[in-house]
């Protein structure tokens, strides 16, 4: 297999296209050549193929208007091709031109590379600028492929040819990726008039991985219909919220195809059930083939999802690092928190093994329930004898019990508390020679204490798994419980959070977390 560029015109500078045009007329091949247009594309890649008999390009809507659902092998072959080879382009496959007799190519974005999978004369290409595209970037460039001859086994994949007025489809469409698109494809593709799309509301995704993670409802409702009306604004789209499983397509009588994965075809026979209970005509069931995912780890599925796409935000930015100018470049100092039992000792183990200097906020704590120690006397006076055991020490377990019960009470230790251990911590920063220093405090946002560090990192495990925990560590449930009320939920350490790690998989995949941490911030660290 060989190809060469050729017919390069406007050059821009070697600069990376953000969006390109592949006029394809060979979607076997689309594979083989998506590596190279990786290279040239920087976010966008729109597919429009021409009649698999290889149209000359005046003349590319093929004329195939009454038989759209003969594309579906195709589009399913063009999505798990770019699944393997370039899943971080947002691929778009458009329907239009197949579907209907339009003369135009419309797209949402502006295009500012074409790339043609074979050579076809300039007039031909001119022609094909001139009549077809809609949205061209003022700038562009052309790019023709050479290949040579490739014919790939096409997978076989058995769907029926229903096309109807309304078809519909449900699912969380968390971080669109290309399995979406094609469920999306298959409804679009199938439908002379409507699609409806139910997008999972916040009650639905909490047995998800990483749920707190997902995007709000309202963008990935704006993403599914940014999707759909680039691939195929012909269509009228009612893209809904749903809070249970089923949405509208167990009152709506006008619809007549569900998409669905292989994995949720027992939905839809569910929802037949219940739309034959309430005599509605029961939909056709479209399943839609799985995409592999390309490299799984052995934690990820096998499948291309969401949750693996997740997995893989642990350990980088999420939030824009902002510059504190209230203290030195060196130490660079990273906040840890994150809730009770949710893994910062192991983490900030790890860092350690890597070369960061650890400071624990929990142990300089309990420095101060010690005799003779700058708080003692004032915690005695404020929360009673009750609070003192036999040796004399502060006995941290009744105090525990008398603050993670009640707001107040811990809000009173905190006061007291709090800029002791911050003095400390500042004290300890200013004498050290680290290079990178980690602040481990379990409340560190609470105490406002961000403006002392460089960047924020939390860990976070689902509540559930926080209880299990500390129900291990002979915490009764009603104090494992009070013990994580007392504190902020996962999603707003996650929203205040540079860095997010979670340690609810075996140590190893912890530590590979943290090495991912790591090394993305020694990258960024100003040296
Ligand atoms: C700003 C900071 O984060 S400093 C570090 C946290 N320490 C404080 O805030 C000081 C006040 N707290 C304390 O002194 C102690 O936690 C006590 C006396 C209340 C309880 O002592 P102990 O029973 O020995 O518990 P310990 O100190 O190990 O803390 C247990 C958990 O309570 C949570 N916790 C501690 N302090 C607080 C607080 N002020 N508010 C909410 N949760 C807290 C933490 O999650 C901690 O576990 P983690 O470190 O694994 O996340």
């Amino acid at each position: 297999m060989g190809y060469y560029f050729s017919v390069v015109r406007k050059p821009l500078l070697n600069m990376l296209a953000k969006t390109g045009l592949l006029v394809c007329s060979n979607p076997k091949q689309i594979g083989n050549i998506m590596g190279s247009i990786k290279k040239e594309v920087k976010h966008t890649l729109y597919i429009q193929f021409l009649s698999a008999l290889g149209d000359p390009l005046g003349n590319f809507c093929p004329k195939t208007f009454n038989t759209w659902p003969k594309f579906s092998p195709t589009i399913y072959g063009i999505y798990s091709q770019a699944a393997t080879n370039c899943n971080d382009l947002d691929v778009r496959v458009l329907l239009s031109g197949l579907k209907y007799n339009i003369p135009k190519i419309q797209t949402q974005k502006p295009i500012d590379l074409i790339i043609f999978d074979k050579p076809y004369s300039s007039s031909e290409i001119d022609c094909f600028i001139n009549m077809r595209l809609q949205n061209l970037a003022k700038e562009y460039n052309i790019i023709t492929l050479n290949c040579e001859e490739f014919q790939e086994e096409e997978k076989e994949i058995i769907l029926s040819d229903t096309k109807v007025n309304h078809t519909v489809l449900g699912g969380t469409f968390d971080r669109l990726h290309l399995a979406h698109k094609l469920l999306l494809s298959e409804a679009a593709l199938r439908a002379d008039k409507t699609v409806t799309v139910g997008v999972t509301e916040e009650n639905m995704l909490f047995s998800k991985t990483l749920w707190e993670f997902i995007e709000d409802t309202d963008l990935r409702i704006n993403n599914v219909r940014d999707f759909l009306c680039d691939i195929c604004p012909e269509l009228n789209y009612n893209i809904v919220p749903i809070s249970d499983p089923f949405g509208p397509a167990i009152t709506d009588p006008t619809m007549e195809l569900i998409v669905v994965s292989q994995e949720t075809f027992k939905g839809g026979e569910k929802i037949n059930l219940i739309r034959r209970e309430r005599n509605l005509p029961p939909l056709d069931i479209l399943p839609v083939e799985l995409v592999d995912e390309p490299n799984p780890n052995p934690l990820e599925e096998a499948k291309i999802s969401s949750s693996t796409t997740r997995m893989r935000l642990l350990g980088t930015v999420l939030k824009p690092i902002q510059k504190n100018s209230n203290i030195p470049n060196i130490p660079y100092v990273i906040g840890l928190t994150g809730g009770i039992a949710s893994g910062k000792s192991g983490v900030t183990k790890h860092m350690q093994n890597l070369g960061a200097e650890i400071i624990n906020c929990d142990l300089i704590g309990h420095e101060c329930y010690k005799p003779g120690k700058l708080c003692y006397k004032e915690l005695v006076k404020v929360f009673g004898e009750q609070i003192v055991a036999d040796n004399g020490e502060i006995d941290r377990k009744v105090l525990g019990t008398i603050v993670f019960k009640n707001k107040d009470d811990l809000e009173k230790l905190n006061n007291i508390v709090w800029p002791y251990i911050a003095a400390e911590v500042q004290n300890i920063i200013k004498s050290s020679h680290a290079k990178v220093i980690v602040v481990e405090a379990a409340v560190l946002l609470v105490a406002g204490w961000q403006n002392m560090c460089h960047e924020v990192w939390t860990t976070i495990i689902p509540r559930e798994e926080a209880v299990k925990r500390l129900i291990e560590r002979n915490l009764a449930p009603e104090h494992a419980n009070n013990r994580i009320n007392a504190q902020p939920n996962n999603k707003y350490y996650i929203q205040h959070s540079n860095v997010v790690l979670c340690s609810l998989w075996p140590v190893e995949y912890t530590k590979e977390q943290v090495k991912k941490a790591w090394d993305l911030l020694l990258k960024r660290m100003p040296s």
